[in-house]
């Protein structure tokens, strides 16, 4: 956890956020949701998890078949509802992966992507999956310069490939790509043919990243009274608001959100699936931890940086190098007298350690008492408050690595050593 240049306190995650500490458990907090919101989905909500399609869009993908196949059995034993696989007409190595994937027998539904087209459903159904997602441009951008299709040709093949993928046994999604740049009248009223058709869901999709999570709870709240199916929902990050928008989408009634590992995807990418839960598990804490195994994420975070040669960023939720560090003399004698004075989530959760930087010009003396004890060195407070400020003179220098700071340490003690100190 600690490098040379962030000298640190690993300290147990103790903390019990939203949990029963002392045998009672702790009142909410004034802004955590009640659930008394009847179209909230934030406690209820599943996850359709796309790094085996959105994510093969990502600049650096290319997975084979045992790499596909690892992948997706993570994603499973993880707890995700739902595994969306690439469109099996893509290739012929991507539609045989898919039989293969379809054949695992994974707790997790199997889906895969196609274009709107009785020819690509056709393919798709034969993979064996358990569900298709079907998408189609619907904004007038898409529409004038992809597939060049007006909204009455896109609503009369939307309703045959439903109605004949639902005619196959296999579960089906109709979803409007570019949905936020798209006409509300037009969108709504092609969303309410396909669930008359007998959707299984319809997709809102903000390609492009434009979203506001204003907007987005504005439109699915909208689709909420107009559709009697369930709502999935899939955002792109271009301008950081993908968790927010999922969230959003949630509280207006949303049933699905899509995700990939780390929010891999085309450009960007979208909602990542840390960034999701750690959201999510603020406010649902129960739905959240009795539904996925959260100690779990950093492996499979892990292996997908690692298939696509990525590093985890520095600052990502949970995982990321300083999710769960603390520097500053302020926050660390708080968050080593109470972690919840400065921690929203707890660690211990995810099977991550929280750790307090103890080296800097901006280290306090509770932080070098804590270190000292660990070192299995007592000393008084006057002795920390004067160990500290040795500590500032020579922080102020240079960086100090652990060695270094446990290096003055030592030596302070030794020099003022009381008659019952322990020999070091
Ligand atoms: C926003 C998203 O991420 S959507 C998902 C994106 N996923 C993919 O594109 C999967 C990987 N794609 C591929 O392998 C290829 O693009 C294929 C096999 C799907 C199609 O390949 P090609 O036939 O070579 O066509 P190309 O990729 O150049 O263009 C896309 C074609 O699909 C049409 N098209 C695009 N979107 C749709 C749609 N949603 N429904 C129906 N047709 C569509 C376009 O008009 C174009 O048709 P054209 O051949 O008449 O020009
Ligand atoms: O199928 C969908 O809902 C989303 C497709 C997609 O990746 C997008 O629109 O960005
Ligand atoms: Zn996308």
């Amino acid at each position: 956890m600690c490098s040379d240049h962030a000298p640190a306190v690993e300290i147990p995650a103790v903390n019990g956020t939203n949990g029963v500490t002392n045998g009672r458990r702790q009142p909410k907090l004034p802004y955590q949701q009640h659930h008394s919101d009847e179209r909230s989905n934030t406690g209820r909500f599943q996850i359709i998890e796309s790094t085996l399609r959105e994510g093969e869009q990502f600049a650096n993908a290319f997975y084979d078949t045992e790499t596909k196949i690892k992948i997706a059995t993570a994603l499973s034993d993880f707890g995700v509802e739902y595994i969306e696989l690439t469109s099996p007409v893509a290739s012929p190595q991507s539609r045989a992966d898919c039989e293969a994937i379809c054949k695992l027998g994974l707790k997790a539904k199997i889906l895969t992507h196609v274009r709107c087209t009785m020819e690509d459903a056709k393919v798709a159904v034969a993979t064996g999956v358990d569900g298709v997602d079907v998408v189609i441009g619907t904004s007038q951008i898409l529409r004038d310069h992809s597939h060049h299709k007006s909204m009455a040709e896109i609503t009369e093949t939307a309703i045959e490939v439903v109605k004949w993928i639902k005619s196959q046994g296999v579960e089906v999604r109709f979803s409007s790509e570019d949905s936020f740049r798209s006409n509300i009248v037009d969108l709504l009223s092609l969303y309410q043919a396909v669930d008359k058709a007998g959707c299984d869901r319809v997709g809102v999709a903000d390609t492009v990243g434009v979203a506001t999570p204003r907007q987005v709870y504005k439109l699915v709240r909208t689709l909420r009274d107009v559709v009697s199916c369930d709502i999935e929902t899939h955002f792109h990050n271009d301008t950081m608001c993908a968790v927010a928008n999922a969230h959003a989408a949630l509280e207006a009634g949303a049933t699905h959100v899509d995700t990939s590992v780390l929010g891999i995807g085309e450009r960007n990418g979208i909602t990542p699936l840390g960034g999701l839960l750690a959201r999510m598990i603020v406010e649902s804490p129960d739905y959240v931890k009795s539904r996925y195994k959260l100690a779990k994420l950093k492996e499979i975070e892990d292996l997908v940086a690692d298939v696509v040669q990525v590093n985890v960023p520095f600052n990502n939720p949970i995982t990321g190098y300083s999710a769960f560090s603390h520097k500053a003399g302020i926050h660390s004698k708080a968050i080593l007298a109470k972690p919840e004075t400065y921690e929203i989530l707890n660690p211990s959760d995810w099977g991550v350690k929280r750790w307090i930087h103890f080296s800097s010009r901006l280290t306090g003396w509770n932080a070098i008492k804590s270190r000292a004890g660990q070192l299995g060195l007592i000393i008084t407070d006057e002795q920390a408050k004067l160990l500290t400020q040795k500590i500032k003179a020579m922080a102020d220098v240079r960086p100090l690595a652990i060695d270094d700071t446990d290096s003055i340490i030592r030596s302070f003690c030794l020099e003022h050593q009381p008659e019952d100190q322990p020999d070091q």
